[in-house]
């Protein structure tokens, strides 16, 4: 059985690296932190995700640092340690494509098994980094034709050390499947988003939570996309044309005098493709429905309805926190399964909150 016992050598130090550092920390697994970039490294030692100076050899290397440079890094410390290195990057066959084009035979690679864990967020950088950023996340692990077992074993332990649950699969597939989980949505929301760019302040004002859930990735590092896009972009361009044929379909229909019919079909794919992204832990997507609560813009509101919900029975799956601007008030959207709705209404409405369904 293959342990992880670190040390744990991180080549990287952004908001990937250093979340991986703070959640190993807490296991008590020793963490070394290495960066091109001097005060990325120092500024994730401060915020305690490891040491920048470790004397014993490391285990494992995670090398977190943008896609364009990791394949070098891979093969660099493969020559540097006898360590088994895995990667994080949001491509798996670029990394490897770069790594096969340092070494002499794809041998030299076997100690190298590609991983990504999908979770992260828009931010980067060390100061971004959070222990609990994986937990009940998916990690995908890419084993290539020369990866040893044990390798795979070990990223594995990885992955589950941070909180994450691991799904292997090919390079080719990873990347394919990344393409429309994570890229297209990444290019869409930038697009959206773009479109905000010259709006009157005016019709900004308006904003609700739909056009920030839209948008949030949006504000996604363009340099790091940039790298991301280009490398998938075999996968991407099949996806960008299915969208603009579906576009092309929509103008003309919004073009007729009636166009309900192909415009409530969109609609209803959207539906259809909505309900069948897992929930964050692995599990189907069940309706929860939201119920919305007002309440006072002072310390201690927050932890008085979570006391009364949990005293209703229901268990909040999803929340939301809203400020209504220039109103001394906060809007509150708890999200529980369709059963507890009556309970938590009712339990709520006695307790003297404002609730709407
Ligand atoms: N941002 C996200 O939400 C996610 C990113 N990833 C992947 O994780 C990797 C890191 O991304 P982030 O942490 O978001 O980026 P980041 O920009 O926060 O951090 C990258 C770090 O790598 C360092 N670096 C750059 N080149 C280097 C080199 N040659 N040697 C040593 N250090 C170097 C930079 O100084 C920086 O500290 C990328 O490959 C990305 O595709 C994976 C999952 C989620
Ligand atoms: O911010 C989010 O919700 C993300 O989905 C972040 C993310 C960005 C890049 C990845 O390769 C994986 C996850």
């Amino acid at each position: 059985m293959t342990e992880l016992r670190g040390p744990v050598r991180i080549v990287g130090t952004g908001l990937i690296g250093t979340s991986i550092g703070l959640a190993l920390g807490r296991l008590g697994v020793v963490v070394e932190l290495v960066d091109a970039d001097p005060d990325n490294a120092l500024m994730a030692e401060r915020i305690g995700a490891g040491s920048r100076l470790v004397q014993i050899e490391p285990q494992l290397v995670v090398v977190a640092v943008p896609p364009d440079h990791v394949g070098e890094v891979i093969v660099e410390q493969l020559q540097q340690t006898d360590a088994i290195v895995t990667d994080a990057a949001s491509v798996k066959s670029k990394p490897l494509h770069d790594a096969r084009a340092l070494v002499a035979s794809p041998e030299e690679l076997s100690r190298y098994v590609g991983s990504h864990p999908m979770a992260g967020s828009e931010r980067s950088g060390p100061l971004a980094g959070r222990a609990d950023l994986f937990e009940g996340a998916t990690w995908a692990i890419t084993p290539h034709e020369t990866s040893e077992p044990a390798a795979v074993e070990l990223v594995r332990r990885l992955a589950e050390a941070a909180g994450a649950r691991t799904v292997e699969l090919s390079v080719a597939d990873h990347d394919l499947a990344v393409a429309r989980v994570s890229h297209l949505p990444q290019l869409m929301s930038s697009l959206a988003a773009g479109t905000l760019v010259d709006a009157p302040a005016a019709h900004l004002e308006l904003s609700g939570q739909g056009v920030r859930d839209v948008t949030r990735i949006a504000a996604g590092d363009p340099g790091l996309w940039t790298q991301i896009v280009s490398a998938n972009s075999p996968a991407l361009s099949g996806l960008l044309e299915g969208i603009r044929d579906e576009l092309d379909r929509l103008l003309i229909a919004l073009g007729k005098e009636e166009a309900t019919d192909e415009v409530t079909a969109v609609l209803n794919r959207g539906v259809s493709g909505a309900i069948r992204v897992p929930g964050k832990h692995g599990t189907p997507h069940i309706d929860l429905v939201p119920v919305l609560v007002t309440i006072p813009d002072r310390p201690g509101q927050l932890a008085r309805l979570f006391a009364d919900a949990a005293e209703s029975g229901a268990n909040v799956e999803d929340l939301r926190i809203d400020h209504s601007p220039g109103r001394p008030v906060g809007e509150v959207e708890l999200s529980v399964k369709p059963a507890s709705v009556d309970q938590l209404v009712e339990v709520l409405t006695e307790r003297g909150w404002s609730v709407h369904r």
